[in-house]
């Protein structure tokens, strides 16, 4: 082999060896670039991930309460009929339970009439807690099939509530939470009275019916006097008489006449200031929310004021309620002066042009008699804002005499103007309406009648003595 041959011979080796190694190189680089496609396809992923973080898709649900009202924008797409009412649900005095739901794929949207959903495991368990159960994929496998949207069933409490009903006749639809009452009081003195002719001992019966649903002695004077004059004069021969009777006179010692309007509404330029006070636990801040909740139905703009810097979950309380109707809540550090917040909420009020602020004051004990000074200076300081228009002092119907205590300590302290008798559902003693009227010359302007948010209604003396007699 001549010396020749040899070179072309290396030269060719060498030329392949050459051309190997390039098509290797290119080959592992075309390798390398095909695992970067996957990472342009991220956003697809990310887009799930994201949707799976419970902000955009994430209702809250509240039991037993109402939960937020959640701007549209957040409901899921492809809501259904429960998810489109409005989310405001959610109890006051319990935080917003948040309730996950399996992540919703929003970078395609599609709708269950052209993509059947499909099943997934996560969709499929019960614990929704958003983190992936033993046998889950940690997220939707890139090359499975997109899920349409998901239905996702509400509690009933929650779509129950969504619905802000309209106050106007919510006593009567509300009378059967007056059951305990009427079972005592009204059925008790139809029955005396239905039973024929009267006996002293008869009598004796009836007035012990009216105090022991706490009538107090001087309504129950009047009521027992009133009936026996004029059964003596018109005769009662039916028990349908004995009832109309009996109603008549009831509805009198509740002072139809009285003006049981909420003065919350704006005059002069500037906002209707209600103070709500009371002792602690009475329901306050929940009627304040309650009372947002109506204004805020009827149209108006309302500023909250968490001048209750005693209990930190007070102020957080009424801000869920703000937050629930659209209204904004003035709050300050806890332990802060009450009636600097209330100033505070006031001025706020006044330079928003709302048409009401309603002050949410702290629940003191009224045996503190410095502590209940401090509600004196609270209306004082507001009053260099804007008039107080309304005190309305909420007592716990079940408290029985010990609410008439405290009502004739907070009306030394402030001028009440009306009065929110709350937890009417969870007592026998519905007479208490009578008697509080009567001690302190002020109406029953509102009366609670359980935790849901639309359980405050108007106090209508004849439909409240109708509820009462079945
Ligand atoms: N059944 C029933 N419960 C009510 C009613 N009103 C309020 N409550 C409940 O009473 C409890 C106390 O209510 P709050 O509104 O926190 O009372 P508060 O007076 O603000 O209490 P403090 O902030 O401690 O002064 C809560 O569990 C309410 O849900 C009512 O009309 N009926």
């Amino acid at each position: 082999m001549s010396t020749e041959l040899v070179i072309w011979i290396v030269v060719v080796v060498a030329a392949l060896l050459a051309v190997a190694l390039v098509t290797g190189v290119v080959l592992s680089r075309k390798r390398r670039i095909s695992l970067t496609e996957p990472e342009e396809d991220k956003p697809a992923v990310k887009g799930n991930y994201q949707a799976g973080s419970g902000v955009t898709f994430a209702p809250k649900v509240t039991e037993p309460k109402p939960a937020d009202t959640k701007p549209a924008d957040t409901k899921p797409s492809g809501a259904t009929a429960a998810d489109a009412a409005p989310a405001d649900t959610a109890p006051a005095d319990t935080a917003p339970v948040e309730t996950p739901v399996p992540p919703v794929d929003t970078a395609t949207p599609t709708t269950p009439s052209d993509t059947a959903p499909v099943e997934h495991p996560v969709a499929d368990r019960t614990e929704v807690d958003g983190q992936p159960g033993v046998g889950d994929d940690a997220s939707v496998p890139r090359d499975s099939v997109k899920r349409g949207f998901v239905d996702v069933d509400l509690p009933v409490e929650a779509s129950e509530i969504e619905e802000i009903e309209p106050t106007a006749g919510r006593l009567e639809r509300l009378r059967g939470k007056l059951s305990r009452s009427r079972s005592t009081l009204g059925q008790g003195l139809l029955g005396l009275l239905g039973a024929g002719d009267l006996d002293e001992d008869s009598w004796t019966d009836v007035e012990d019916t009216l105090l022991m649903a706490d009538l107090g002695a001087a309504v129950t004077d009047q009521v027992v006097t009133n009936l026996r004059e004029r059964i003596a004069t018109r005769g009662v021969r039916t028990s349908d008489d004995a009832r109309a009777l009996l109603r008549e006179v009831l509805v009198e010692a509740l002072h139809p006449d009285m003006d049981r309007s909420v003065h919350a509404l704006p005059h002069s330029g500037k906002p209707a200031v209600v103070l709500v006070v009371g002792v602690n636990g009475v329901g306050k801040t929940t009627t304040t929310g309650k009372l947002a909740r109506v204004l805020v139905a009827d149209g108006r703009s309302v500023l909250l004021g968490a001048a209750d810097t005693f209990r930190a979950a007070a102020a957080d309380q009424l801000e869920t309620w703000g937050s629930r109707v659209g209204a904004q809540t003035v709050r300050g550090a806890e332990g802060a002066d009450p009636a600097s917040v209330a100033f505070e909420a006031v001025k706020q009020g006044v330079a928003a042009g709302v048409d009401t602020v309603l002050v949410d004051t702290a629940g003191r004990l009224h045996t503190k008699t410095g502590l209940m000074d401090e509600l004196g200076k609270v209306k004082r300081v507001v009053e260099k804002q804007a008039e107080v228009d309304e005190v309305l002092l909420v007592l716990d119907a079940t408290t029985g005499q010990n609410g008439l205590t405290q009502a004739r300590v907070f009306a030394e302290v402030v001028d009440v103007t009306g009065i929110v008798l709350t937890k009417l559902d969870g007592t026998a003693k519905g007479g208490i309406v009578f008697q509080v009227q009567r001690e302190l010359g002020v109406p029953v302007k509102l009366v609670g009648l359980g935790e849901g948010a639309d359980h405050l209604a108007p106090f209508e003396p004849a439909a409240f003595v109708d509820a009462l007699l079945g």
